[in-house]
């Protein structure tokens, strides 16, 4: 899809700019937004991707906020939340907390969120929530072992990356494969297109 259009992603992800460049779309700018992702209490993972997402894309309004270089730009940002049920399985810091999430993960299934919020240039919201439900394999404990010596489970919600090796514990998955990886190709392409989205709020011109 060739966009017309200047899009600012207001990401650090690369899986969300390989994600983006695989549907055919070149980002004009990648702003990472650096916004507190700590849920709030018994907050839903699923309301935790949609505010992620939409504070993550109003934080990049706001810095372009009196640049003209952005005037008439589109503003994309994600967010990724891996559950088990109401629990949430946060990016883990250390091999340790990846450790109990894996071993969380193994045998049964669990849900990933994201969150995909778009800021037209006109300053309407775009907004959509895609879930996947994922079942992993019972896990060994030298299967783990030998997944946190990959290394794949850095920066990635539940600890793991199902484009890595861990897709290999998937037995069975219902829903987007992109919405797993970061971002929901199908989905994202229908809010850049104006196509099915729930329309939120709306924010003055930057
Ligand atoms: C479950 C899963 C997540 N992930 C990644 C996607 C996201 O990059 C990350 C979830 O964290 P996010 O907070 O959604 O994103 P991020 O911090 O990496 O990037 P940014 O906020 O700047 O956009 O986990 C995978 O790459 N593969 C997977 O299978």
């Amino acid at each position: 899809m060739a966009l017309k259009y200047k899009l600012i992603l207001a990401s650090g992800s690369p899986r969300r700019v390989d994600l983006l460049n695989q549907a055919g779309i070149e980002p004009s700018r990648l702003m990472p937004m650096d916004i507190d992702e700590a849920p709030k209490k018994s907050e839903h993972p699923r309301s935790l991707a949609r505010r992620l997402s939409t504070e993550k894309a109003e934080a990049a309004l706001a810095a372009i906020k009196g640049d003209m270089t952005w005037k008439g730009s589109y503003i994309l940002a994600a967010d990724t939340v891996v559950a088990v049920g109401r629990r949430i399985l946060g990016k883990a810091e250390f091999a340790d907390e990846a450790s109990a999430s894996l071993y969380l993960l193994s045998g049964r299934s669990h849900w990933v969120y994201t969150g995909v919020c778009l800021i037209t240039p006109d300053r309407k919201v775009r907004q959509k929530i895609v879930e996947t439900k994922v079942r992993f394999k019972r896990l060994s404990g030298f299967e783990i072992e030998n997944y946190l010596a990959s290394g794949q489970w850095r920066g990635k919600a539940g600890a793991y990356g199902i484009q890595g090796l861990a897709g290999t514990f998937v037995q069975k998955m219902v829903g987007s494969y992109t919405n797993v990886v970061g971002l929901p190709l199908y989905e994202t392409i229908l809010l850049l297109t104006g196509e099915g989205f729930d329309v939120h709020s709306r924010w003055p011109e930057a």
